[in-house]
């Protein structure tokens, strides 16, 4: 069975910084992965790489190849030739939420069919009803199908994070990537969204990778995290090790900025709960 992702040895530099450090990761099959590190760690740098939307060095002690279901993405600095097949499968909800404000929600869910139709057909938005039905359902998954035909800005933060979900949904991905999704959200609000991740990813068998600030979302969502710090990996087991004081012992001082409050503590439902916090 290939791996929904896997990096083998990836560097990026930006000038004298090098943001990934020769990482290594796998993710199987419908896994679900979160990745945690203080601001400046590495974390987008790493999805981005992940899904070929920047290239990693072309030199290092690796060829920093990256792989998604056994197809290519990238590889010794240069985009794969497989790399559109390759991201068909990979689905990518940001912390910006990346919708266009202007268009309407159903059409935003709808630019999920894109890479599967013609590029002409898209362009000109001739989307058929059996697409739009499909848009409408995956709409209806994520709770927000009151809010079809509104512009995509018109909607909360949260509500549009879910409608970058529903996209992935119509895509067909077997695997999302979602950078920050919860960064600027209330605490309801990332509740919401952290549960329609989860959900769809065990409804569906989608793989997820979510790069979070906070750990407390981690060890309530997840049963793997992988730490980062200063581009590297420094931690990938499982989430039931994670707590205050092992993570000062990966960050120092930089811990603080990780740890929710306690007021804020973070309960997931029983239905979107990791298996490490059911009894
Ligand atoms: N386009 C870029 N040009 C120059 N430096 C960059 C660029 N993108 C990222 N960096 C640097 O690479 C390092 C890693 O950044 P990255 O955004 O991946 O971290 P992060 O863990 O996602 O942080 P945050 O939690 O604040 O989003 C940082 O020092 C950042 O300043």
């Amino acid at each position: 069975m290939a791996a929904a992702l896997q990096l083998d040895r990836v560097s990026k530099t930006y000038g004298a910084m090098r943001a990934v450090d020769n990482v290594s990761i796998l993710i199987r099959e419908g896994e679900r992965v979160a990745l945690i590190g203080a601001s400046g760690s590495g974390k987008s740098t790493l999805i981005r790489l992940a899904s070929g939307l920047i290239l990693a060095d072309a030199q290092g002690s690796g060829t920093g190849a990256v792989h998604a279901f056994g197809l290519k993405v990238q590889e010794s600095g240069r985009l794969a030739s497989e790399v559109r097949a390759a991201r068909r499968n990979i689905g990518l909800v940001f912390q910006q939420f990346a919708l266009a404000g202007r268009l309407s929600v159903m059409t935003n869910v709808l630019v999920g069919v894109l890479g599967r139709i013609g590029a002409l057909r898209g362009t000109l938005g001739l989307f058929n009803a059996d697409e739009k039905r499909t848009a409408y359902a995956a709409l209806a998954e994520v709770g927000i199908a009151q809010h079809a035909a509104k512009r995509a800005r018109e909607l909360s933060g949260g509500q549009q994070q879910r409608v970058a979900i529903a996209r992935a949904l119509v895509q067909g991905a077997k695997l999302v990537l979602a950078d920050e999704p919860i960064a600027s959200l209330d605490p309801k609000s990332a509740k919401r969204v952290m549960d329609t991740l989860v959900t769809m990813s065990r409804d569906h068998g989608i793989a997820l990778v979510v790069s979070l600030h906070q750990v407390d979302y981690a060890t309530a969502y997840f049963d793997r995290v992988i730490a980062m710090n200063a581009g590297r990996v420094v931690f990938d087991g499982p989430a039931s090790q994670i707590n205050a004081a092992f993570l000062t012992e990966l960050y120092g001082a930089s811990a603080e900025e990780l740890i929710l409050p306690s007021q804020f503590a973070v309960a997931a439902p029983a239905d979107a709960a990791p298996s490490h916090t059911l009894s």
